[in-house]
């Protein structure tokens, strides 16, 4: 693998729409435009610096600046406000923009040997949400797919981790009967409000190292949780599914293989900030997990840079040599 070059270089966008939107610019405008003085003095900063962070954000397509007045741009407007339009990311972006921050930090988490501490605010898990959310879209459909395919019409499935819910709605898209989320006491908290209407997803709060909801699934999907977590939890893990799937029920998890490409690579070192025990792990981790829980891999499929991990508890079709890399 070659370095990435174009990947050392800062990232000024992020940076200046960050800084705007954390200062509450956008918000501001969305209610109609303003005077720059106006801004100003309603956001209590200094006029000079806000005229240049304004003018940069004009030049860069986010806001109009017209008569001396400064309002949203069409394209900030949909970007940030309009759920309905194809280019909407909302203020998902500002994940990152405080990640930052705790990437800074990495030489001391080498230092320590701890992860970075952070407690968040049911605001920022909203945040965090919507991020995993905006992540997750442009996969999920053909992640859904791949789990569903070859199992029994309007199938049950639990969802370890799904807080964010776009898998569950997908799961329910595509048939299946009922949807458990477990997820984390606080995030299903945050998050059961948007489910009101939907009465085939079920939340659980919850910490899977405890139990799993109990339940006879034909699917267990574990999106994106394995690398939080150490060997000895996702063992744990992977056995009480197997307890809890119906006969050829199946096990999926999607998630970044150490040694397969530059994601994988740099997910390693996020968990490493993030986690006490988390890492990117190799295929044949994976392997003797599901093997010793008595698990068979029927598929390994490449995703977006992860990989789709398929097994069942009986012993269809093996196909281990796929996962053997
Ligand atoms: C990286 S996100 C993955 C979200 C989603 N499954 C996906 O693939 O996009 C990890 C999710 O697992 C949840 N989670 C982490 N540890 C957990 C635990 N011990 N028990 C239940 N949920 C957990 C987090 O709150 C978060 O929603």
């Amino acid at each position: 693998m070659k370095p990435d070059i174009q990947a050392l270089r800062l990232p000024e966008e992020l940076l200046v729409v960050g800084a705007a939107a954390e200062m509450g610019i956008f918000h501001l405008l969305q209610k109609g435009p303003l005077f720059i003085a106006q801004v100003a003095s309603q956001l209590e900063v200094e006029l000079r610096p806000l005229e240049i962070l304004c003018e940069s954000l004009a030049g860069l397509g986010y806001l109009v600046i017209d008569g001396g007045q400064v309002k949203l741009s069409r394209f900030a407007r949909e970007l940030f406000f309009d759920r309905q339009s194809d280019v909407y990311v909302g203020f998902s972006f500002m994940y990152d923009y405080e990640e930052l921050k705790l990437w800074l930090q990495l030489p001391e988490v080498i230092k320590t040997g701890k992860p970075v501490r952070i407690k968040r605010a049911p605001e920022q898990l909203r945040l965090l949400m919507e991020a995993l959310a905006h992540y997750a879209s442009p996969m999920v459909e053909e992640v859904v797919g791949c789990c569903l395919r070859g199992l029994p019409d309007s199938p049950e499935v639990l969802d370890v981790g799904g807080g964010t819910l776009v898998y569950a709605r997908e799961f329910v898209r595509q048939g299946a009967a009922a949807v458990v989320v477990l997820d984390l006491p606080a995030v299903i908290k945050e998050m059961a409000p948007d489910i009101k209407q939907e009465l085939r997803i079920k939340l659980v709060g919850g910490d899977f190292r405890q139990g799993l909801p109990p339940g006879h699934y034909d699917l267990v999907f574990i999106g994106n949780i394995c690398r939080l977590y150490g060997e000895e939890e996702n063992r744990a893990l992977i056995e009480h599914v197997a307890r809890q799937l119906k006969k050829a029920g199946r096990i999926a998890i999607l998630d970044f293989i150490r040694g397969t490409n530059r994601r994988a690579a740099l997910f390693d070192v996020n968990m490493l900030i993030h986690t006490a025990r988390g890492r990117t792990w190799t295929f044949e981790h994976f392997r003797h997990w599901l093997e010793d829980a008595g698990f068979s891999i029927l598929d390994c499929h490449p995703v977006k840079e992860r990989y789709l991990i398929i097994a069942t508890v009986d012993k269809v079709m093996p196909c281990k040599e796929k996962c053997r890399r």
